[in-house]
C-alpha cells in the first residue's frame, strides 16, 4: 500500500492492443493525492482505453499499472478486489437501475461489500451520499422521476458511497444543459476540497475541464501528448494540442483504402 504523499495512479509504458490494432503504445500516467486530474482527447484517442486498464477490466499487453502501490497487472483476484473497494466509479453507461428506489440505487455497493451492516445503517450512509450531491430529500423517488441532472448525482452518490479514495468520473456533462453542467463541476470541486478524494476526469467539455482541472493529460492516438497544468496547457505551443482546444479537426479522410489499412495494420 502507498504512503499518505505516494501516487495513486502509476502507469509506465502502457501498450494496449484490440486485436491487431494498437490502441495505447508508450503510456505514462501518475495520478497524486488530492489532485483532480482530466483526461482530453479526441474521439478513439484511448481515454476510455487507458480508464479500463487503470480499474483492472484489461489486462495490458506491455506496462506496469500500479493503483495504490499494488501493481495490478500481476495482482491476484483477492488483490485486484481489494483495490476495486478503493475505487469509486462513475460512468456514462453506468445508470441507475430503473427497478429500485434512488436511495437503494445508491445502497447497491454497501450491500454488495458489506454483509456487515444492517438496514438501518444502510439506509442511513446512503442518505448521507445522496444529501453530499443535494439530493437529500429523494431516497425514496424512482429514478424515472429525476431530471438528467439529477440522474447523474445520484449515480454519483453510489459511487461514493464506500468513501473510495479515488473516483473515476467518464463524461460527467454529457447531454447536460451547461448550467447543469456548471452544478456539477462545483459538485466535483466539492468532493476533493470537502471529502479529500483524487478524482480522475474524462470529459470533452473545455469549459469544464479548465475549471476543474488541477492537471491535465491530452491523449492524441493513443499517445499521452501532455501531462500539465490548466495554464500550461492553455499556453502550449504544440499545434495537436492547439487544434484540440480550438476544435480544429485533424484531417480529412479521403483515401478508403488508407482508411481501412489504418484501421487493420499491426503496428499504427
Ligand atoms: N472492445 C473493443 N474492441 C475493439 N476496438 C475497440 C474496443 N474498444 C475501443 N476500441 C477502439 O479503440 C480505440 C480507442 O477507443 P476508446 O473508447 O478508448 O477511445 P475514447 O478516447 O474513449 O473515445 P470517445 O471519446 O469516443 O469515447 C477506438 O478506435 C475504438 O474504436
Amino acid at each position: 500500500m502507498t504512503g499518505s504523499d505516494a501516487p495513486l495512479i502509476e502507469v509506465e509504458g502502457l501498450e494496449a492492443w484490440y486485436g491487431k490494432r494498437r490502441i495505447l503504445s508508450g503510456v505514462d500516467f501518475r495520478v497524486e493525492p488530492g489532485e483532480i486530474r482530466v483526461i482530453m482527447g479526441g474521439s478513439g484517442s484511448g481515454k476510455s482505453t487507458l480508464l479500463r486498464h487503470i480499474l483492472g477490466l484489461h489486462r495490458p499487453s506491455r506496462g506496469s499499472i500500479r493503483v495504490f502501490g499494488t501493481d495490478i497487472t500481476r495482482a491476484s483476484a483477492r488483490e485486484l478486489q481489494a483495490v476495486r473497494k478503493r475505487l469509486g466509479v462513475s460512468f456514462q453507461g453506468g445508470a441507475l437501475l430503473t427497478s429500485l428506489s434512488v436511495g437503494d440505487n445508491v445502497a447497491l455497493p454497501l450491500r454488495e461489500h458489506h454483509a456487515e451492516l444492517d438496514e438501518n445503517q444502510i439506509r442511513i450512509m446512503s442518505r448521507m451520499k445522496l444529501e453530499v450531491v443535494n439530493l437529500g430529500g429523494f431516497h425514496d423517488l424512482m429514478p424515472s422521476q429525476l431530471s438528467g441532472g439529477m440522474v447523474k448525482r445520484a449515480a454519483l452518490a453510489r459511487a461514493i458511497v464506500m468513501d473510495p479514495r479515488l473516483l473515476f468520473f467518464d463524461e460527467p456533462s454529457a447531454g447536460l444543459d451547461p448550467v447543469v453542467s456548471a452544478e456539477l463541476d462545483e459538485l466535483i470541486l466539492r468532493l476533493r476540497d470537502a471529502l479529500r478524494m483524487t478524482i480522475v476526469v474524462v470529459t470533452h467539455e473545455l469549459e469544464s475541464a479548465f475549471k476543474i482541472a488541477d492537471t491535465i493529460t491530452i491523449l492524441d492516438q493513443g499517445q499521452v501528448l501532455m501531462t500539465d497544468t490548466v495554464d500550461a496547457v492553455r499556453r502550449s505551443d504544440n499545434e495537436r494540442i492547439q487544434d484540440l482546444l480550438n476544435r480544429r479537426p485533424r484531417e480529412v479522410v479521403v483515401d478508403a483504402d488508407a482508411y481501412l489499412r489504418r484501421l487493420t495494420e499491426e503496428d499504427a
